[in-house]
Order: structure tokens, then C-alpha cells, then sequence
């Protein structure tokens, strides 16, 4: 049986120049699309955390349906952390840079209680903006971060060293 990393590696396409210039694309929609995979996928993305985490929050867009698989195969619920304008009030928003702009991340902290241990997820960690302003959200709804895994590192945009916590990648590039 092939590894969630194998499957990545050969599932993903990579489109250069998208969504502009300069930036190699890595899409990871055929994975999504691919059952076996996207299951190893999740239960891979979730392993290391064991029963450490109470809820799985995933990142707008692509991280949605990661964290939703991770929730359905481990019977917990999910959070959106969604890009500004998304999600009725109240919220909480961050702002933060990436490898192709600046954006806003929210989240609707009234869900659950202080204290609630959050397991994020997302595709890709590039420069690692995304993933820190979702760990800043978390914290300040008064939750606790449980772990962050992302299904592919780039690790030549140095994601790792920007974040302020441990971060499980399926698979570096
Ligand atoms: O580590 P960073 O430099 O922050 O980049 C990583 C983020 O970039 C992509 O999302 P994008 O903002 O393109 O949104 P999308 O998933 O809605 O397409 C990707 O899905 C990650 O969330
Ligand atoms: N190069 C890239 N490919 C896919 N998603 C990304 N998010 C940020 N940079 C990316």
C-alpha cells in the first residue's frame, strides 16, 4: 500500500507562473479528487496527534476539505477559518502576508469553550502567514493549539521558521 507521501508526490500537479509570475503552483485538487488518497491523506495529516485535540480547524479554501475528512473519519467537529467577509458575526480577524499577496483570515470564537484543544490544518505551508495568523486567531479565542499539519511543505519559502510551533508536514518539498 502506497504512503499518503507517495500518493502526494505523485498525484500533484504543478503549474508555473499561477496565480502570477514567479510562483510554482503545487495543486493537490487530483488528490482531493482521489479517494484512497485523500483518506490516507487524513488519517496521516491527523496521526501524530493521537487523541490530543478535541476539534479540527480548517483553513479557507483548501484546508476545508482536509479538516473535514480528518473530523468525519475521527468523529469531531470541524472549524471554518475563513478570508474576511465570510462568516456572520462575531469574529475575530487577522491579517497576514503570503507568497502571492496580504489577505484576512476570521473566525467565529463563540463555538466552543476556553480551553478547547484545535488541531489546524491546511494544504500547503509556503510562508507560513496563513498558518500563523490562524494560530493567533486560535489563541485569541482563549482555545489551545493541539498541532498544525499541512499535507505539503515548500520548504524553500520558509514557512517552518515563521510559525511559533510544531508543524507536521506529510510531505517537504
Ligand atoms: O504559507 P503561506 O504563504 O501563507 O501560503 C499558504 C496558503 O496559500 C494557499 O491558500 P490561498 O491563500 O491561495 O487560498 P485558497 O486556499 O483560498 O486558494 C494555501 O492553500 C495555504 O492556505
Ligand atoms: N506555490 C504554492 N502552491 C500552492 N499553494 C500555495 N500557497 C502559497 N504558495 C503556494
Amino acid at each position: 500500500m502506497s504512503s499518503a507521501a507517495d500518493l502526494l508526490r505523485a498525484l500533484m500537479r504543478e503549474t508555473p507562473d499561477f496565480p502570477e509570475p514567479g510562483v510554482l503552483f503545487r495543486d493537490l485538487t487530483p488528490v482531493l479528487a482521489d479517494g484512497v488518497a485523500l483518506a490516507a491523506l487524513a488519517d496521516e495529516l491527523a496521526a501524530p496527534f493521537g487523541d490530543a485535540y478535541d476539534v479540527v480547524a480548517g483553513l479557507e479554501a483548501r484546508g476545508f476539505p482536509l479538516a473535514a475528512a480528518i473530523a468525519a473519519r475521527t468523529g469531531r467537529g470541524m472549524l471554518l477559518v475563513r478570508k474576511a467577509g465570510k462568516l456572520p458575526g462575531p469574529v475575530l480577524s487577522e491579517d497576514y502576508g503570503l507568497e502571492y499577496g496580504t489577505d484576512v483570515l476570521e473566525l467565529r470564537a463563540d463555538l466552543l469553550p476556553a480551553g478547547t484543544r484545535v488541531l489546524v490544518v491546511d494544504d500547503v505551508l509556503a510562508t507560513g502567514g496563513t498558518v500563523a495568523a490562524a494560530h493567533r486567531l486560535i489563541r485569541a479565542a482563549g482555545w489551545t493549539l493541539a498541532g498544525t499539519a499541512v499535507a505539503l511543505e515548500l520548504a524553500e519559502l520558509g514557512g517552518r521558521a515563521r510559525v511559533d510551533a510544531t508543524i507536521h508536514a506529510v510531505l517537504t518539498v
